[in-house]
């Protein structure tokens, strides 16, 4: 085992998402087995007698990647010399609401956060959004830390892309290993699109296997976009386990790499590609190599797919005039 332990924040740490990621990075599923970390664990003030209760449990497992856990409620302490950044702390939405609705409640969280990652995280830290509305609060927090590269801050859509995944392996019923290549284009939100004309069952086109466009229009596309709100209808919270999930396998792929011939969804900052205006954080086909994301070029985008693409970045240009004049970003 190396010596030296890689040192992730995550925020948010007492709650629903929290009370899954924790276990799953302290046990070796983030950088694997040889890999030890220290947690960095941020909370507010009032939360923090509860993430002592779980730091108790964290202990009680024993992990042997753990080296060490600190918590705390100030960022400019907590995410001293981080590595990585999870930023999972904000409020979730209640049924009937848009992720979109979160805006002014959780924005602000994300302006003082980048601020305090600006100042103290590692010249090598990698940023990780989670907490809704991810895509325009990765905005906020890159635009928050001007000395951090804008390349590493990314907000999840894995969850959605995992999602997409599932549902067309359901549909043809293939394992899950048989899907590659799916992409989430646009905002972690109703209108996002999941692209099943690029995406490949067995190697062949998605599209074309399913060959049934009433069901990828009408069934598939709204799954996958509704599935956060099914499940707040459901569960009457919204989904926790599914998401930490998703953001290990986010942080994990950014880390160490995205296998040979497959891509993942990531948001990430554009340079333009595809038409999405630059500096918008929107989701994207990316390979991962040495720590490093790149836009996944020349995917054939057809008419259908430009109209629900532009749609969703609609909505994210939308929500940066919001926090524009909320006062968040200059
Ligand atoms: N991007 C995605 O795919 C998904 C995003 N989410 C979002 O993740 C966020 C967290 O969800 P849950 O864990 O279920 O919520 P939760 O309410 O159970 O936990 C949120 C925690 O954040 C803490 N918090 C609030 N302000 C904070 C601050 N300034 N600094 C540090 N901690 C702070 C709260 O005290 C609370 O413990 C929500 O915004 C939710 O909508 C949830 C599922 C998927
Ligand atoms: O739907 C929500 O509010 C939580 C979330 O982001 C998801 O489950 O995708």
């Amino acid at each position: 085992m190396s010596t030296t332990p890689v040192k992730v924040a995550v925020t948010g740490a007492a709650g629903q998402i929290g009370y899954s990621l924790l276990f799953r990075i302290a046990s070796g599923a983030l950088f694997g087995p040889d890999t030890p970390v220290e947690l960095r664990l941020l909370e507010i003030t009032p939360a923090l007698k509860t993430l002592e209760g779980v730091v108790m449990e964290i202990d009680d497992c024993a992990f042997p990647t753990l080296a060490k856990v600190e918590i705390g409620d100030d960022p400019n302490t907590v995410f001293d010399g981080v590595n990585h950044a999870l930023l999972v702390g904000a409020r979730p939405r209640g049924p009937g609401m848009e992720r979109g609705d979160l805006l002014e409640a959780n924005g602000g969280i994300f302006a003082p956060q980048g601020k305090a990652l600006n100042e103290v995280a590692a010249d090598d830290v990698h940023v990780t959004i989670t907490g809704n509305p991810a895509n325009t609060n990765a905005l906020i927090a890159m635009s928050n830390a001007p000395d951090i590269p804008r390349e590493r801050f990314s907000a999840l859509t894995r969850l959605d892309h995992n999602r997409a995944i599932s549902q067309l392996a359901a549909k043809l019923g293939v394992p899950v290993t048989e899907i590659t290549n799916m992409t989430i284009w646009g905002n972690h939100s109703a209108t996002q699109y999941p692209d099943l004309f690029n995406a490949k069952v067995s190697g062949k086109s998605a599209a074309e296997t399913v060959n049934d466009q009433e069901w990828l229009e009408n069934t598939f596309i709204p799954t996958v976009a509704k599935r956060g709100a099914a499940i707040i209808e459901a569960r009457g919270a919204s989904s926790a386990a599914s998401a930490a999930s998703a953001t290990i396998d986010h942080a994990r792929d950014w880390a160490l790499g995205t296998p040979e011939g497959d891509w993942v969804s990531m948001s990430v900052c554009s340079d333009g590609s595809y038409g999405v205006p630059e500096g918008l954080i929107s989701s994207f086909p990316v390979t991962v190599k040495d720590g490093r994301w790149e836009i996944v070029q020349g995917l054939e985008v057809n008419d259908f797919s430009r109209a629900r693409i532009d749609a969703s970045v609609k909505e994210l240009e939308e929500e940066r005039e919001a926090v524009r004049g909320l006062g968040l970003i200059g």
